[in-house]
């Protein structure tokens, strides 16, 4: 199987080529410093091939020939005008073409002015779909139908086995894997959760309006290319930021970096022509790689989102949302947590409060910062839970009623939090050690596990080596 999962016959370099070769006949330009190859363990790179200084123009794409979703739908919208009722009638499905009556009688009216006559309901099904939906059914379909423009792009792509170390791919189509998510630290798999009911959304909402998409590994090969390759562009008509996403082929083969080392530009050229551009923000010697930063990224985002993690990471933090809501959750400080018949938690007032304020989970800490969320959460963990509501009468206790005005003061920044610091620190050392002990359970358990080898191994030692590196470095001053 090939990067694309296709029988192939050429090589990787003679694949790049052709792509390259078949971009610049749409106006693409590559600098002449740079070439793209395999890199051991990060798949496609991109590499200098002779000194690079910072600020050089390396890639310039008119934004015509990007694949967003802009391209995409102009390109299927193309499809069902010159290929008439029967090219729109093999992409939607029934129930979402335009017109339901229209479609029972569809036979009788297989003529393209017809069709010409829907295209503006067409379009409108097209805008229905998120930017991700739209483009992962457009590599879907080309994947398919090995017909379209993007065949060269589609040679180049990785094969659905490079994604086997994300969480999503063990979760949707386990093969054995799904077990493994029980080794993830709580965010890591809550994020992993949060993705899959994405994708099966995204696979639904894709379904409901397209015919024939039944193949979900191949969906999941498509969603995926188009999450971890696409990049931040923005579009008019795009409804949210999220929306506003392209893929550039070549500039998606550039690799993570936690420094920033290169920079997208849009400007404008001659002949009312947009460019898209990618500059170096600094110099390269020949052999070096020139990656950029896909953001300021954990490793547990990295893992979830692309597959990998970095070994040593600018923006590792730790985790304890689940820890410390689980103790928010309690009722009560002394009292064990209540549940209803159901084993759902009752609702807390702790966590409404929190709520209201705009500090509902996200706690984190990272090697020498207790972030503030986490300190706020940790404010209200010791309170009484009647502190946490509001009063309904004159006659609440004056202690009640300043404790809420302490909270509340800190909350806003008006207090320095001295007063909550004590039992603060005193709650954050029983959830840190906990967090230690359950790596070291985590560690051996991951380590014991023969099936759980290679680099799923090595990325989740490394979430939870770095997990315990944070609990230590703020348990210790508190010791
Ligand atoms: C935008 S693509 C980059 C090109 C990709 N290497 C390829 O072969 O096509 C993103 C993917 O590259 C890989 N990747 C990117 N940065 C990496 C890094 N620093 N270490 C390991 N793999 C990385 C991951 O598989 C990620 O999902």
């Amino acid at each position: 199987m090939t990067r694309s999962g296709t029988h192939q016959q050429s090589s990787l370099a003679e694949r790049i080529a052709k792509l390259v070769s078949q971009l610049q006949s749409r106006g693409v330009i590559f600098s002449d410093g740079v070439q793209a190859q395999e890199i051991p363990g990060r798949g496609i790179g991109v590499i200098a091939c002779r000194m690079v200084p910072a600020g050089e123009q390396i890639v310039q794409f008119p934004v015509t020939s990007l694949l967003n979703p802009r391209t995409a739908k102009a390109a299927l919208l193309r499809e069902v005008s010159d290929g008439g009722a029967d090219a729109a009638c093999s992409m939607f499905t029934p129930t979402a073409t335009p017109n339901r009556e229209e479609a029972t009688a569809r036979k009788r009216r297989r003529r393209d002015a017809s069709v010409k006559t829907q295209a503006g309901k067409y379009a409108s099904l097209l805008d229905s779909l998120s930017s991700h939906q739209l483009l992962a059914y457009y590599l879907y379909r080309a994947r398919l139908r090995r017909d379209s423009d993007w065949n060269s792009f589609l040679d180049v792509l990785p094969t659905l086995d490079t994604f086997g170390g994300l969480p999503l791919v063990w979760a949707v189509l386990d093969h054995g894997r799904k077990r493994f998510l029980d080794y993830l630290p709580a965010n890591t798999y809550e994020h992993a959760a949060r993705m899959s009911k994405q994708f099966w959304g995204d696979l639904s909402a894709v379904r409901s309006i397209f015919a024939n998409v039944e193949d979900v590994e191949l969906f999941i090969w498509a969603w995926l290319c188009v999450n971890s390759r696409c990049l931040y562009y923005y579009m008019a008509e795009a409804p949210t930021s999220s929306d506003c996403m392209t893929l550039a082929p070549v500039v998606d083969f550039l690799n993570h970096s936690d420094d920033e080392h290169c920079s997208i530009q849009i400007y404008d050229g001659a002949l009312a022509t947009k460019f898209f551009g990618l500059v170096t923000t600094r110099s390269y010697d020949v052999g070096d790689e020139i990656c950029l930063s896909y953001g300021a990224h954990t490793n547990s985002f990295l893992l979830c989102e692309y597959g990998f993690t970095l070994a040593v990471n600018k923006n590792t933090e730790l985790d304890i949302t689940a820890e410390l809501l689980a103790i928010l959750k309690c009722s009560r400080r002394t009292s064990r947590c209540h549940s209803d018949s159901e084993g759902a938690e009752i609702e807390s007032p702790k966590l409404a409060f929190l709520e209201a304020h705009g500090y509902l989970g996200d706690y984190t800490l990272s090697l020498d910062t207790i972030s503030y969320r986490t300190e706020v959460a940790l404010a209200v963990s010791q309170v009484r839970e009647e502190v946490c509501r509001e009063p309904t009468g004159d006659d609440e206790p004056r202690a009640r009623t300043l404790e809420r005005s302490q909270l509340k003061a800190f909350i806003s920044g008006m207090a320095n939090g001295s007063k909550f610091k004590a039992r603060s620190t005193a709650t954050l050392n029983t959830i840190l050690d906990d967090v230690v002990k359950n790596c070291d359970i985590m560690l051996a358990k991951a380590n014991d596990d023969v099936e759980c080898g290679g680099e799923t191994r090595e990325n989740i030692v490394r979430l939870y080596n770095e997990r315990k590196q944070i609990a230590c470095s703020h348990l210790r001053p508190h010791r």
